[in-house]
């Protein structure tokens, strides 16, 4: 059967133009508008209609990405009349293929189009039989244009930028959709903070909002902290402990560093979002889990599944809806204003009084490349409060990178020494610079420090143990 729906990333803008990113699908066309500073995402839904049978006339209209029928009052469209029906009698899951249909093991059988079915993909129109009703399935396709948001601020995000107030404008529009999302952006571009907006704007808002960061946890541990273990499932589990899905009940997960996550764990972590459940390392108990996964990565995911390294059907599961985040440097209009934001912080004037940046300052961190983004704008910000005194801070209080960008001159190497000692100091002085500003940018974070620098962890523990630098002291309090 020719498997019937759009792709779902069926979203629509100009990648280049706004921050929205819709072009960067494997395969199947996207239904892409491109107009001025607007966004056009397609928004998918079906509706169920009982179109025969003791609860004729019964309906709903949904975009879940997975919805139940049944008698159970739990389900999304429930059949109370229908003495035959099972209590969870079938579903239908949005998948990259398009509406799949299912069986929940019912006692008198799914019918599709006359014909008995375990799994098989759903048309526009496809007659449903469950018990003695009959359900029919349309999808609508919605498509929705996105205006950049009026606020220049949303969940603690400041953005001016045409770019930012387009993502504010899709967050507020995805978020009371029950929809997983993809985070794509570099190194401290705000990922989390969006993940927490959409949180916050969801009807899950109540709920938990659990983050796990796949890049910062130990391989051999990776599938505890996902699904949980018993007690004694492996040496040091002393005590039973539930995963981050189980955590994440009724809220939402956040997976963190997707494209970290290893290979052989992707097809498990798939299955749980297919079936929504997971079982605990070393149990046997499967426990159903209730919640909505929005996923980040600063890895290109479609290089990667090119590449072999990213499996493609998890990355569609995930995918409905991408965000792209632009780096700092493709918004430089936003800097003023999320450091003007950051200094009228109450903590921040009650601690350092009141500060401004002078027009010379300002145009050096507007000049600056960012490679470390508004995390390290934030950091850089930290920086300055220490070092300026007075109420205008000024270029020499701002580190020697950002000043210096355009920093000329010889190199600083001491002439009174021998050529191989002279070289020595300069390469350790560049090893100190280098790592201290790497490891500040990644707030003392080893493992990100040495994927952003290209280096092995293991490179960069020799060079803090060297250098006796307090990685520790760089992380958040
Ligand atoms: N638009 C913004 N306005 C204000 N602050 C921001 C904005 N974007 C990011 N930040 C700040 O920058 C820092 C980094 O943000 P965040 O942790 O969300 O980035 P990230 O992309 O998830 O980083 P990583 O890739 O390292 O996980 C945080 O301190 C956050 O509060």
């Amino acid at each position: 059967m020719s498997p019937h729906g759009p792709h779902p990333d069926d979203i629509g803008t100009n990648p280049g133009d706004v921050g929205v990113d819709l072009g960067s699908v494997p395969q199947a066309p996207s239904h892409t508008l491109v107009m001025d500073h607007r966004t056009t995402v397609k928004l998918h839904k079906c509706r169920l209609h009982v179109s025969s049978g003791p609860d004729e006339g019964r309906q709903l209209v949904t975009d879940k990405e997975r919805l139940r029928v049944g008698a159970h009052p739990q389900n999304d469209l429930v059949l109370v009349e229908d003495r035959t029906a099972s209590r969870h009698h079938f579903e239908i899951q949005y998948t990259e293929r398009g509406y799949l249909l299912v069986d929940l093991n019912s006692t008198n059988g799914t019918f599709l189009d006359g014909r008995r079915i375990e799994r098989a993909y759903l048309s526009p129109g496809s007659q449903i039989r469950a018990g003695s009703s009959t359900v029919t399935f349309s999808p609508i396709d919605e498509e929705v244009t996105i205006e950049p948001d009026r606020e220049g601020e949303l969940c603690g995000m400041v953005g001016q930028s045409v770019k930012m107030r387009q993502i504010f404008g899709l967050i507020k529009r995805i978020a009371p959709m029950d929809v997983s999302v993809i985070i794509q952006g570099e190194t401290g571009t705000g990922k989390e903070l969006v993940a927490r907006a959409v949180h916050e704007l969801s009807g899950r808002k109540k709920g938990p909002l659990v983050v796990l960061d796949c890049g910062a946890i130990p391989p051999n541990l990776i599938e505890s902290e996902l699904f949980g273990h018993e007690k004694g499932a492996f040496t040091g589990a002393v005590s039973a402990r539930p995963g981050a899905f189980e955590r994440a009940q009724g809220g939402t997960i956040f997976l963190d560093e997707l494209g970290e996550l290893r290979l052989d764990l992707q097809p498990k972590l798939l299955r749980v979002l297919e079936n929504r459940e997971v079982r605990r390392v070393g149990g046997n108990d499967v426990i159903e889990v209730d919640c909505r996964v929005i996923a980040a990565t600063n890895r290109d995911l479609v290089k990667e599944i090119a590449a072999g390294a990213f499996r493609e059907d998890l990355y569609f599961r995930l995918s409905v809806i991408h965000i792209h985040l632009p780096p700092l440097r493709q918004r430089r209009d936003d800097i003023p204003h999320i450091l003007k934001g950051a200094l009228a912080e109450p903590e921040v004037v009650e601690r350092h009084g009141r500060k401004r940046f002078s027009p010379e300052a300002l145009s050096m961190l507007m000049a600056y490349t960012w490679p470390g983004n508004v995390r390290e704008l934030m950091n850089v910000l930290s920086h300055v409060l220490t070092f300026s005194e007075g109420e205008e801070i000024l270029p020499t209080h701002l580190p020697p990178r950002v000043r210096g960008q355009a920093r000329e001159g010889p190199l600083p190497f001491n002439e009174h020494l021998s050529f191989k000692d002279a070289k020595e100091q300069l390469l350790e002085n560049f090893e100190r610079e280098y790592i201290t500003s790497v490891l500040a940018r990644c707030e003392g974070n080893l493992s990100r420090a040495a994927r952003e620098s290209g280096l092995h962890r293991k490179s960069i523990e020799r060079l803090v143990k060297k250098y006796q630098l307090d990685a520790k002291g760089m992380k958040p309090r």
